[in-house]
């Protein structure tokens, strides 16, 4: 069992150390020293991204994409995940240098929904956040400007989170909706901006997804999610030897649409815009209307659980900013810094920000140091690769 504390001294105020004792959710993950990374096949971690039409691939693509998102999980993992740790610690154990990167910096906090905030579950309409979840997240929103990036629509990941102080960005960040604090937007009124640059799809979308529950219905356990810009058709709950079937039955849609293009997420088949925007772009898109587009004043923290947070990821290790955090129990190639092991851990990581934020908040200011000290479980055990 894992026994966390923060320990915040505070030089300027003289006051005596505090010690702040967290219920740990879980146990956090050892960094270990260099190793190669090994991690299972390249293919397992592709996306799909081809277009839908002319380039769409082909159905033993697809479906080995499919199968890769369950491999099953060996023995020998152990070694690569030890080695994965190491270049990837755990969040939990890096807050120092968190702390320390974001001095004289404002952070802003960027969050994935499924996977990040709440647990995957078998049903899309069930995937809630618990209450200490969502409080953390409205604490976090107290001190940073908190955003929540999603591939849902945003009606829907805003009807889960139900936080009015947060900004959202749904449909793989292709509906925004942001502060107008940008240089660009000040004079005007002070209205929310709007950002839909797939507007001209809506029609488009509306067809495929008619077409694909049509085509998918007699499929036990398929579902296709409207997620407004975007769609999704999810095969969780799909026998695996009727993949083969959905998989044809998908791609004999979106060959007609060869303005959209098919990627995959965990577990489901993405059919979305094949306009360059993506999640990444949503974040330097809210940085700029938050005021902070191309300032070195912002610390930038993205924590997700999905390839397309990687598209993120990427944005913040091109500009050299910010932290990128997986949420993830096995090696995955990654453009993250850091790793959280499961939404339970990101509790923890989202409490900790907040004291940060408190004690930073606070007038005497002068926050020495703050040392998260954590007792990690002696062994890592091979886990079942995520899906
Ligand atoms: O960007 P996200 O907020 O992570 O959204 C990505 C997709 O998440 C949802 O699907 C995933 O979570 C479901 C609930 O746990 C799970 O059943 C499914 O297998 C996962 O793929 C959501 O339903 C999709 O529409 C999002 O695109």
């Amino acid at each position: 069992m894992t026994n966390q504390n923060v320990i915040i001294s505070e030089r300027r105020s003289g006051f005596d150390s505090s010690v702040i004792s967290l219920t740990p959710a879980v146990s956090g993950s050892l960094p270990q020293p260099g190793r190669v990374i090994a991690v299972p096949a390249k293919k397992s971690f592709k996306n799909i991204e081809s277009g839908a039409g002319d380039h769409a691939p082909k159905i033993t693509a697809l479906l080995d994409s499919m199968r890769a998102s369950s491999p099953t999980p060996r023995s020998s993992e152990t070694e690569n995940i030890k080695s994965w740790i190491a270049h990837h610690p755990s969040a939990l154990n890096m807050f120092d240098e968190i702390i320390n990167a974001s001095k004289g910096k404002q952070i802003v906090v960027f969050l994935d929904y499924d996977g990040t905030l709440s647990p995957i579950v078998d049903d899309p309409d069930k995937a809630f956040m618990t209450s200490e979840m969502r409080e953390a997240v409205r604490d976090t929103a107290k001190y940073f400007p908190t955003a929540i990036v999603s591939g849902r629509c945003r009606a829907k990941v805003l009807n889960f989170v139900k936080l009015s102080e947060l900004y959202y960005a749904g449909s793989h960040g292709m509906d925004i909706k942001a502060p107008a604090k940008g240089r660009n937007y000040r004079k005007g009124n002070n209205q929310a901006l709007l950002c839909q640059p797939a507007r001209e799809f809506l029609p488009m979308i509306d067809e495929v997804y008619k077409s694909l529950v049509e085509k998918t219905k007699s499929i036990p356990g398929a579902k296709v999610e409207n997620n407004k810009f975007c769609l999704s058709v999810h095969f969780r709950r799909v026998e695996e030897k009727r993949w083969t079937e959905l998989a044809e039955q998908v791609k004999s849609v979106t060959k007609e649409y060869p303005r959209l293009r098919l990627t995959q997420g965990r577990k489901v088949l993405e059919i979305r815009p094949s306009i360059k925007w993506d999640k990444g772009n949503a974040l330097e898109f809210l940085l700029e209307s938050l005021g902070y587009a191309n300032s070195n004043d912002v610390l930038p923290i993205y924590i997700g659980d999905d390839r397309t947070d990687e598209d993120a990821f990427k944005v913040l290790r091109n500009r050299g900013q910010g932290f990128g955090i997986l949420v993830s129990k096995s090696p995955k190639e990654t453009n993250a810094s850091y790793s959280l092991q499961e939404p339970l851990e990101n509790i923890n990581m989202l409490v900790f920000l907040n004291i940060a934020g408190y004690v930073l908040s606070k007038p005497f200011g002068g926050v020495e140091k703050i040392v998260l000290t954590t007792k990690i479980s002696e062994e890592i055990k091979p886990k079942p690769d995520e899906d």
